[in-house]
Protein backbone atom coordinates (compact mmCIF):
# COMPACT_ATOMS: atom_id res chain seq x y z
CA UNK A 1 0.00 0.00 0.00
CA UNK A 2 1.18 3.19 -0.74
CA UNK A 3 1.36 6.20 1.86
CA UNK A 4 0.48 9.62 1.34
CA UNK A 5 2.05 12.86 2.65
CA UNK A 6 0.05 16.00 1.73
CA UNK A 7 2.55 19.25 1.40
CA UNK A 8 2.59 22.66 0.80
CA UNK A 9 4.96 25.04 -1.37
CA UNK A 10 4.42 28.24 -1.76
CA UNK A 11 5.66 31.06 -4.44
CA UNK A 12 5.69 35.02 -3.67
CA UNK A 13 6.12 36.86 -6.81
CA UNK A 14 6.07 40.46 -7.74
CA UNK A 15 5.85 42.01 -11.41
CA UNK A 16 9.67 40.58 -12.89
CA UNK A 17 10.93 38.73 -9.60
CA UNK A 18 10.07 35.34 -7.77
CA UNK A 19 11.18 34.63 -4.29
CA UNK A 20 12.86 31.34 -3.43
CA UNK A 21 14.79 29.53 -0.47
CA UNK A 22 17.84 27.89 -0.36
CA UNK A 23 16.94 24.96 1.46
CA UNK A 24 19.63 24.75 4.91
CA UNK A 25 18.45 20.96 5.91
CA UNK A 26 16.23 17.97 5.01
CA UNK A 27 14.82 17.20 2.00
CA UNK A 28 15.99 19.15 -0.81
CA UNK A 29 19.01 20.46 1.17
CA UNK A 30 21.28 22.57 -1.47
CA UNK A 31 18.36 23.26 -3.96
CA UNK A 32 16.53 26.57 -4.32
CA UNK A 33 12.56 26.31 -4.07
CA UNK A 34 9.36 27.40 -2.77
CA UNK A 35 8.68 27.71 0.63
CA UNK A 36 6.28 24.74 2.24
CA UNK A 37 6.35 21.32 4.02
CA UNK A 38 3.93 18.74 5.54
CA UNK A 39 0.72 19.72 6.30
CA UNK A 40 0.01 19.45 10.37
CA UNK A 41 -3.01 17.44 11.77
CA UNK A 42 -6.16 19.76 12.14
CA UNK A 43 -4.76 22.17 10.12
CA UNK A 44 -6.03 22.88 6.27
CA UNK A 45 -3.48 23.09 3.29
CA UNK A 46 -3.97 26.54 2.94
CA UNK A 47 -3.33 27.61 6.53
CA UNK A 48 -0.62 24.90 6.35
CA UNK A 49 0.93 26.89 3.58
CA UNK A 50 0.37 30.35 4.97
CA UNK A 51 2.17 29.23 8.50
CA UNK A 52 5.51 27.39 6.20
CA UNK A 53 5.76 30.78 4.21
CA UNK A 54 5.89 32.74 7.20
CA UNK A 55 8.12 30.10 9.36
CA UNK A 56 10.38 29.23 6.91
CA UNK A 57 10.29 33.54 4.67
CA UNK A 58 9.61 35.55 7.32
CA UNK A 59 6.39 36.94 5.00
CA UNK A 60 2.83 36.72 5.41
CA UNK A 61 1.22 35.70 2.17
CA UNK A 62 -2.28 37.32 1.45
CA UNK A 63 -4.75 35.68 -1.04
CA UNK A 64 -2.90 32.84 -2.03
CA UNK A 65 -4.04 30.82 -5.19
CA UNK A 66 -4.08 27.34 -5.00
CA UNK A 67 -2.26 27.18 -9.07
CA UNK A 68 -1.14 23.38 -9.31
CA UNK A 69 -0.89 20.21 -7.53
CA UNK A 70 1.97 17.74 -7.82
CA UNK A 71 2.35 14.40 -7.17
CA UNK A 72 5.79 12.66 -6.87
CA UNK A 73 6.96 9.00 -6.18
CA UNK A 74 10.55 7.50 -5.56
CA UNK A 75 11.64 4.03 -7.04
CA UNK A 76 11.72 1.95 -3.59
CA UNK A 77 9.72 4.36 -1.62
CA UNK A 78 6.40 3.35 -0.80
CA UNK A 79 5.17 7.09 0.19
CA UNK A 80 3.46 9.40 -2.52
CA UNK A 81 4.00 13.12 -2.31
CA UNK A 82 1.27 15.38 -2.93
CA UNK A 83 2.31 18.67 -3.31
CA UNK A 84 -0.10 21.44 -3.15
CA UNK A 85 1.48 24.50 -5.63
CA UNK A 86 0.63 28.56 -4.11
CA UNK A 87 1.38 31.90 -5.47
CA UNK A 88 0.50 35.17 -4.75
CA UNK A 89 1.79 38.52 -5.02
CA UNK A 90 0.35 40.29 -2.09
CA UNK A 91 2.45 39.87 1.39
CA UNK A 92 3.28 41.33 3.95
CA UNK A 93 6.96 41.72 6.08
CA UNK A 94 10.16 41.23 5.00
CA UNK A 95 12.02 38.22 3.89
CA UNK A 96 14.18 36.68 6.21
CA UNK A 97 16.54 33.91 7.22
CA UNK A 98 14.95 30.78 8.92
CA UNK A 99 16.42 27.47 10.42
CA UNK A 100 15.34 26.27 7.17
CA UNK A 101 15.73 28.82 4.39
CA UNK A 102 17.34 31.37 2.81
CA UNK A 103 15.61 33.21 0.73
CA UNK A 104 16.20 35.79 -2.30
CA UNK A 105 14.73 36.65 -5.04
CA UNK A 106 15.16 36.02 -8.30
CA UNK A 107 14.32 37.55 -11.60
CA UNK A 108 12.09 34.99 -13.67
CA UNK A 109 14.13 35.43 -16.84
CA UNK A 110 17.55 34.01 -14.89
CA UNK A 111 16.26 31.17 -12.82
CA UNK A 112 18.87 28.82 -10.86
CA UNK A 113 17.17 25.68 -12.61
CA UNK A 114 20.55 23.62 -11.99
CA UNK A 115 20.35 23.79 -8.16
CA UNK A 116 16.45 23.29 -8.25
CA UNK A 117 14.30 19.92 -8.30
CA UNK A 118 14.38 18.33 -11.83
CA UNK A 119 10.66 18.52 -11.90
CA UNK A 120 10.81 22.45 -11.46
CA UNK A 121 12.16 23.48 -14.83
CA UNK A 122 9.42 21.33 -16.59
CA UNK A 123 6.17 23.04 -14.98
CA UNK A 124 7.72 26.66 -13.50
CA UNK A 125 6.60 27.64 -17.26
CA UNK A 126 3.12 26.88 -16.18
CA UNK A 127 3.41 29.01 -13.51
CA UNK A 128 4.74 31.93 -14.93
CA UNK A 129 2.50 32.84 -17.37
CA UNK A 130 -0.71 32.49 -14.35
CA UNK A 131 -1.79 28.48 -15.53
CA UNK A 132 -2.89 25.62 -13.22
CA UNK A 133 -1.18 22.46 -13.44
CA UNK A 134 -1.49 19.16 -12.86
CA UNK A 135 1.40 16.93 -12.80
CA UNK A 136 2.67 12.99 -11.89
CA UNK A 137 6.74 12.75 -11.77
CA UNK A 138 8.95 9.70 -11.06
CA UNK A 139 12.15 9.81 -9.91
CA UNK A 140 15.08 7.32 -9.04
CA UNK A 141 17.00 9.13 -6.48
CA UNK A 142 16.70 12.46 -6.17
CA UNK A 143 18.42 13.81 -9.55
CA UNK A 144 16.42 11.63 -12.52
CA UNK A 145 12.98 11.69 -13.88
CA UNK A 146 11.89 8.42 -15.03
CA UNK A 147 8.70 9.34 -16.27
CA UNK A 148 6.04 12.09 -15.87
CA UNK A 149 2.83 13.44 -16.98
CA UNK A 150 2.36 16.88 -17.11
CA UNK A 151 -1.08 19.31 -17.89
CA UNK A 152 -2.62 22.98 -18.02
CA UNK A 153 -5.73 22.43 -16.68
CA UNK A 154 -8.24 25.02 -16.09
CA UNK A 155 -9.27 23.49 -12.67
CA UNK A 156 -7.26 21.57 -10.07
CA UNK A 157 -8.83 18.12 -9.45
CA UNK A 158 -8.54 16.10 -6.39
C1 LIG B 1 10.43 15.96 -5.89
O1 LIG B 1 10.22 17.22 -6.44
C2 LIG B 1 9.92 18.30 -5.74
N1 LIG B 1 10.05 19.47 -6.37
C3 LIG B 1 9.79 20.64 -5.75
N2 LIG B 1 9.94 21.80 -6.42
N3 LIG B 1 9.40 20.71 -4.45
C4 LIG B 1 9.25 19.56 -3.82
C5 LIG B 1 9.48 18.32 -4.40
N4 LIG B 1 9.22 17.37 -3.46
C6 LIG B 1 8.85 18.01 -2.35
N5 LIG B 1 8.85 19.32 -2.57
C7 LIG B 1 8.57 20.41 -1.63
C8 LIG B 1 7.33 20.23 -0.84
C9 LIG B 1 7.66 21.02 0.40
O2 LIG B 1 7.41 22.39 0.17
C10 LIG B 1 9.13 20.81 0.57
C11 LIG B 1 9.50 19.67 1.49
O3 LIG B 1 9.06 19.99 2.76
P1 LIG B 1 9.75 19.33 4.05
O4 LIG B 1 9.89 17.88 3.88
O5 LIG B 1 10.99 20.09 4.36
O6 LIG B 1 8.63 19.61 5.09
P2 LIG B 1 8.73 20.30 6.52
O7 LIG B 1 7.41 20.08 7.17
O8 LIG B 1 9.17 21.74 6.37
O9 LIG B 1 9.88 19.45 7.13
P3 LIG B 1 10.46 19.33 8.60
O10 LIG B 1 9.72 18.18 9.20
O11 LIG B 1 11.92 19.02 8.34
O12 LIG B 1 10.26 20.65 9.29
O13 LIG B 1 9.64 20.48 -0.72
Amino acid sequence: MVAKKVLSLVFVRDASRILLGLKKRGFGQGWWNGFGGKVEPGETIHEGALRELKEEAGVTGHELQEVGLLKFEFVGDPVLLEVHVFSTTKYTGQPSESEEMKPRWFDVDDLPFSQMWADDSLWFPLLLKGSKFSGYFLFKGHHEILKYTLDEVERLEY
